[in-house]
């Protein structure tokens, strides 16, 4: 039998870079998604194409071997898959974990003794993903307490970091998927040392995750979401054309100027390295080839303004520490700015929470952040500078 992988969430990076990785590497990819049109054209569709642009050309791949089962409707068939696979993947978004976490527990669950445990990594943007997964597959509801003893011979959680720029697609290109032609996808390896890592071709595997999340997240997503939010402020329509306004420009150079202090001082990252790092990514989000919506990249705000993310973790670090975060807030004011934007539910919520509560309340409940903390008073200035104005309005 063939390897075979499970990727839960057949959307853009799922198609676009994990499976297509996965499929170059040998292993047949069942999709688990709950988008029935999705599931359909896939199952209908013998191949699809992944399509590199940038300013060096034009690159596609054909991806081929694949499946795609609904995780909802399926459940039973979708187990049996995971029982006997390899590896199972998910891009399905960080609040979307606990939902996918029974299916896979189940089939963890009737794993055949005689098979390595399954190597389960989660592919999101957000910090210890993989264990927030583990979590919910290990929560009493979902794995009887007393299976969890041996539970380590049946599967094996490592963390990633996972890095290249997919927009949203042209609803008419079908299954193809267009994206950059960087990318990165780091695997924390310590949890598989003794069983062996799967082979899986671009992964770079390291020992300590950590820097390397922390660099992606605070770097790549910092100065994406802040041009996207300021963009959408200004009436940008994608990134490329909020990076061509010399203000926002400034304001996205300034964030990561910011998150370069902690950076450098937190991992002892080279100062030379981290500027090197913060030149390309400028360079990688302005690409004029790719047609990324300031809506898709500022999507689910309430995410994007919480504790462990890409504005407040490291602006609240910084502020303990006595630097400067002018630039994170005003990348925050922006985020909190971004209210009732059509099909984005968190865009809602954000206007109703806002309209409802007091600004410190609004920054406990939105960025966890208590009042004793350094930068408490200057979000709570920039939540009521964004209530005043919208009582003008
Ligand atoms: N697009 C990018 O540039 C990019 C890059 C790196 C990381 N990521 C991360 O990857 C994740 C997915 O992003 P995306 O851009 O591919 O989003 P997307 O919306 O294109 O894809 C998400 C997919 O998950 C599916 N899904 C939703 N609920 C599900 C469920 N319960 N079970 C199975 N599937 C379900 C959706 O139907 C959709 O097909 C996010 O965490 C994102 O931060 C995205
Ligand atoms: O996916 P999100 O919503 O966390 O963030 C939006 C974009 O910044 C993100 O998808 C980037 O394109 C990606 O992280 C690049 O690696």
């Amino acid at each position: 039998m063939g390897k075979k992988a499970v990727h839960f969430g057949a959307g853009n990076i799922g198609r676009g870079f994990v499976a297509c990785f996965l499929h170059n590497s040998g292993y047949e990819v069942v999709f688990a998604d709950v988008a029935d049109a999705l599931i359909d054209r896939i199952n209908q569709s013998p191949s699809y194409k992944v399509i590199e642009v940038g300013s060096e050309g034009t690159t596609e791949n054909t991806i081929t071997n694949y499946r795609a089962i609904n995780s909802k409707t399926h459940e039973e068939d979708l187990v049996k898959e995971i029982s006997t696979a390899e590896v199972v993947t998910c891009s399905v978004g960080p609040n979307i974990l606990r939902f996918i976490a029974p299916v896979i527990a189940k089939g963890i669950d009737r794993r055949p003794e005689d098979l390595e445990p399954l190597h389960v990594i989660a592919c999101e943007n957000a910090i210890g993903a993989t264990d927030t997964l583990a979590e919910f597959i290990k929560d009493p509801k979902n794995t009887a307490p007393e299976r969890l003893e041996d539970h380590h011979k049946r599967a094996r959680y490592a963390n990633s970091a996972i890095d290249r720029i997919v927009p949203a697609q042209d609803p008419n290109a079908g299954l193809d998927v267009t994206l950059e032609k960087f990318f990165e996808w780091v695997v924390d390896k310590t949890p598989f040392e003794d069983i062996g890592i799967p082979e899986i071709e671009g992964i770079n595997w390291v020992s300590d995750l950590s820097p390397f999340i922390e660099r992606k997240l605070f770097t790549v997503n910092t100065g994406h979401a802040t041009a996207a939010y300021h963009g959408y402020n200004r009436r940008k329509r994608t990134v490329y054309d909020a990076l061509q306004d010399k203000q926002i420009m400034a304001e996205v150079y300034g964030a990561l100027e910011e998150t370069k202090n902690l950076i450098v001082s937190k991992h002892g990252i080279d100062v030379d390295a981290q500027e090197a790092y913060v030149a390309k990514i400028i360079k990688r989000i302005g690409n004029p080839h790719l047609e990324d919506a300031v809506e898709r990249v500022g999507r689910a705000p309430l995410r994007k303004l919480s504790r462990k993310e890409r504005f407040i973790a490291p602006a609240s670090e910084l502020a303990e520490k006595g630097e400067s975060i002018k630039y994170l807030l005003d990348a925050i004011e922006m985020a909190f700015r971004f209210q009732n934007v059509e099909d984005d539910e968190e865009s809602k919520e954000l206007a109703k929470i806002m309209s409802e509560n007091g600004p410190e309340d609004v920054v406990g409940k939105v960025c966890g952040i208590q009042s004793s903390e350094k930068i408490f008073p200057q979000l709570v200035e920039v939540v009521k500078r964004v209530q005043d104005d919208s009582r003008e309005d």
